[in-house]
């Protein structure tokens, strides 16, 4: 068998079978699965079964409105009715939920929202492993608390149609008298009085008795492998929706039917489960998908495939479902979906006919997964056999066999007169015609089975008949549960209904359970494509070291991954087999996370053994793999150095590719590394990628420091320089000084200094001049200004010692108190106004 690429998309094509009989391999109409997701939307707060069975309603007229609000709740059950005088209109009408919420737009009666919660629970995506449920995951919560055996009935020994009339309780001149199993005209009706027979008459609000007698024995059938159906047929409100999905009080079959298959599976330690729910109704002769969104049912109507007994119907979806939760989520979405408007009769009158179905496929548990779950659970399996009425057990023979049966609980529209309201009258039509067409298959059917005829019957005049027939054909226990409304005004209707209770009393069933090894079945595919997987996986592992030698390293790879997707096919395959400790009340059935290190987790020991055994071998494969390419890197011929170029570059390609062939070996062993070491190495590239951008910044800082310091030190040296001007400059001045001829009487240490001898009058020129050149820089810049003057200008060479502080060398005794000492006592010989004098005079007033 070859491994879809994609499992569900492998599944699409396939139509979903209405007759489980030869049923192919029932899965959703996957075209929308994708979009699913995205889609998810809590529809309802409450956790109720019933609680979310809202519709949508048409605006209510006014007079339907006084009619409606008129109407209290009716008391208990009674065998007759007083007739308290009031005659209106409309049966007593139990009240329904609250519906104020919700939207009333009469032209689009289905709920528009395009955001309706999709479930994760479609069989693409469920974990099997997490769907199977048995005996020991059924939660107590989800199964019926009330098992009595001696309620159920020994369906196995009749093959007629358990038929059933319940009468609506009322206050409002009822006209007929009943007994347990007979019902009868009232006299006072104004009509032949009539009397019917039937399997039980069941009157009164609760719910809990007409499961039992109604519903509970074929419930059980559909466990124990055989078809079964069961559906409501009545005039409008009379209480159909009332008795199939009830209120949160008294909730109905549908409900109760669930929580009787958790409760059958807790008793049947010896075979594990698949359940898979799907919804659809049958609104003006086209079927939609109640558990797809609104848009997507509408642009794709579901279809009837087939014919005869081998009806199909696609797209359908159908999702797997582990626990009661799981169930309320499907039906709170299909309910939510459903067309409902208010009438003259009903304030939330069903306007389609609705089919809720569950595919049952279950399959008997060997001895080792029994004593494994019983390790696993610290429970040993209890040696007693659940009482399951008319069930001959499943054996295996060769394979385990498994058994698929189909229960489908439908609520068909009320037959009703015309109505006040086009649109309404409109669905009545439709609703009328295919009753009307149900009512004469039944006929026929009927009369075939008594008179032993074999005439045609019409099952195709409408959609409900035509998916019906397998059904109608015998293959399914039936049961039919009549509502009729007692009161005098819907004498007609009820005894119309009545009617048509006796016509299919008489049509013969022979339904049959399958137990032989049904290869379709889901289960059963899920198991035989993971034997099939792993036995190729065994193959190719086994010739993995012969074959890797003659595969190119690109080839090696390709091998590799298509080892690595055959292990993931069927860990999810694993995963998709629900077993008795998958199931519980408290886990939804959300899709399971697709995390990996989730996946990793979840895994098997032994599947965890041939993953680890399988990433070893690859590691090792590649190992050699880059040994033989680094030995064959390092033995590549030398060339000649007058090689030609062709020949060089024909080397060059060729360890180019040898390189890029090392590469892909290096990456596939990376993607091999297992998670934590990947882990580990992502967390120390990144500790070291923050140290690294630490260093480098740092290193940035200090080459910006060291450009700092490099430029101060060219600043440095050119002041230096211009010091060295100025000193040259000043010793100049100091040689002109002395040239004023005073040096001839002062002997000054020609050790010291050795200026030339001043001529007068030299040193006062050079300072004006200097004086001069400095007033006419001082607007430009601090370096020209520098540049220009021996003397400091600027804040910025202020910090420079002043030539003046400096000690110059061999300038000690040139000081100006020397100078000064030498001149005070030259002037004391000397007249003022002497040239000296003047000199000094200028000088004093040098800038400094
Ligand atoms: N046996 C009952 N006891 C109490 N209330 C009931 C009973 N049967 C029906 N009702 C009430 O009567 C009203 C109409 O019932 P329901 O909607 O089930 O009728 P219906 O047959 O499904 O109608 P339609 O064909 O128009 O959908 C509801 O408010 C419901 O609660």
């Amino acid at each position: 068998m070859s491994v879809p690429a994609t499992p569900s998309a492998s599944r699409l094509a396939r139509p979903v079978s209405f007759t489980p009989n030869r049923r192919p391999l029932s899965t959703l109409s996957t075209s929308s699965v994708v979009d699913d997701a995205s889609s998810t939307t809590s529809r309802s707060s409450t956790p109720s079964l019933l609680g979310t069975a809202r519709k949508f309603k048409a605006p209510i007229s006014t007079e339907s409105k006084s009619r409606l609000n008129s109407k209290s709740r009716p008391g208990s059950p009674t065998k007759s009715y007083s007739n308290d005088g009031s005659r209106p209109k409309t049966p007593t009408s139990r009240p329904k939920t609250p519906t104020s919420a919700r939207p009333k737009t009469p032209t689009t009666p289905r709920r528009g929202n395009e955001e309706i919660m999709i479930s994760e629970m479609d069989v693409s995506r469920i974990d099997p492993e997490e769907a199977l449920v048995d005996y020991q995951n059924v939660e107590a919560g989800d199964i019926s608390g009330d098992i009595d055996e001696s309620m159920l009935k020994d369906y196995g020994s009749d093959d007629k149609v358990l038929v059933s009339i319940r009468v609506k309780p009322t206050t409002n001149n009822p006209v007929w008298n009943f007994t347990d199993k007979k019902i009868q005209l009232d006299s006072g009706a104004g009509k032949a009085p009539q009397e019917f027979h039937f399997d039980e008459i069941l009157t009164g609000s609760e719910n809990k008795p007409v499961y039992n007698a109604v519903a509970r024995s074929h419930v059980c059938a559909a466990m124990d492998g055989y078809n079964a159906v069961i559906f409501a047929y009545g005039q409008t409100a009379s209480g159909k929706t009332f008795t199939l999905t009830g209120d949160e009080d008294q909730p109905g079959i549908i409900p109760r039917a669930m929580k009787d298959i958790f409760g059958y599976i807790r008793r049947t330690p010896t075979r594990e489960y698949l359940l898979r729910c799907s919804y659809l109704e049958i609104y003006n002769e086209t079927i939609h998908d109640l558990l797809a969104p609104p848009s997507t049912s509408a642009a794709q109507p579901v279809q009837i495939h087939g014919s005869g007994p081998n009806i199909t119907l696609n797209p359908l979806r159908e999702e797997v479902v582990t626990s009661l939760k799981g169930v309320r989520e499907v039906l709170q979405r299909g309910e939510g979906n459903r067309r409902t408007a208010s009438t003259d009769w009903n304030e939330r009158s069903s306007r389609s006919h609705s089919v809720f179905r569950v595919v049952i496929e279950s399959r008997e548990r060997t001895e080792r997964e029994k004593q494994d779950s019983d390790v696993a659970s610290g429970r040993m399996t209890p040696g007693y056999r659940p009482p399951t009425p008319g069930g001959a057990r499943l054996q295996a023979k060769g394979g385990r066999s498994v058994q698929t049966s189909v229960l489908s609980l439908i609520d068909l529209a009320g037959s009703e007169k015309a109505t006040s309201d086009k649109e309404r009258t409109r669905e009545g039509k439709y609703i009328n015609t295919s009753l009307l067409t149900l009512g004469s298959v039944i006929s026929t059917l009927a009369e075939n089975s008594s008179k032993g005829k074999s005439d045609h019957v019409p099952f195709r005049n409408s959609k409900l008949t035509r998916m019906l027939q397998p059904s109608l054909s015998g293959d399914a226990r039936i049961s039919v549960v009549c509502t009729i409304n007692p009161s005098k005004d819907a004498v007609v209707e009820s005894t119309s209904t009545l009617l048509f209770a006796q016509r299919i009393k008489k049509v013969q069933l022979h339904a049959q359970k399958k137990e032989v090894v049904d290869t379709e079945a889901l289960l059963e595919r899920y198991k035989k494509e993971i034997e099939e997987l792993k036995e190729r996986l065994a193959e190719r592992e086994a010739e993995a070291p012969v074959r890797n030698r003659r595969l190119s390293a690109r080839e090696q790879l390709d091998e590799s991954r298509a080892m690595k997707d055959l292990n993931t096919r069927i860990r999810q395959l694993t995963k998709l087999i629900l077993t008795s400790q998958t199931v519980d009340e408290s886990k939804g059935d959300e899709s399971r996370p697709a995390s990996p290190t989730k996946l990793d987790f979840d895994m098997s020991p032994y599947q965890l053994q041939q993953e680890l055994l399988a990433a070893r071998r690859q590691l090792e494969t590649q190992s050699t793999q880059i040994l033989s390419l680094e030995a064959a890197l390092l033995a590549r011929p030398v060339l000649p150095p007058d090689a030609p170029d062709s020949e060089k570059d024909r080397m060059l390609s060729e360890q180019a590719k040898t390189i890029r062939e090392l590469e892909m070996v290096v990456n596939g062993y990376e993607d091999n590394l297992g998670e934590p070491l990947r882990k580990v190495k992502e967390d120390v590239e990144k500790e070291w990628s923050v140290r690294l951008e630490k260093e480098v910044k740092l290193r940035e800082e200090k080459e910006a420091w060291a450009d700092v310091l490099v430029k101060q030190l060219e600043k440095e040296k050119k002041v230096r320089m211009k010091l060295e001007e100025e000193r040259q400059a000043l010793a100049a001045f100091v040689k002109k000084f002395d040239a004023l001829g005073l040096g001839n009487s002062i002997a000054l240490p020609q050790t010291k200094l050795k200026p030339p001898m001043p001529s007068p009058g030299g040193a006062a020129a050079v300072f004006a001049e200097r004086q001069h050149r400095q007033v006419r820089n001082l607007s430009l810049d601090l370096d020209t200004v520098v540049e220009a003057s021996p003397i400091r200008l600027s804040s910025a060479v202020a910090a420079e010692p002043s030539l003046l502080e400096e000690q110059w060398d061999g300038m000690e005794d040139a000081s100006f108190e020397i100078v000064e000492k030498l001149l005070s006592e030259k002037s004391s010989k000397s007249s003022p106004g002497s040239p000296l004098k003047e000199v000094f005079a200028e000088k004093e007033n040098m800038p400094l």
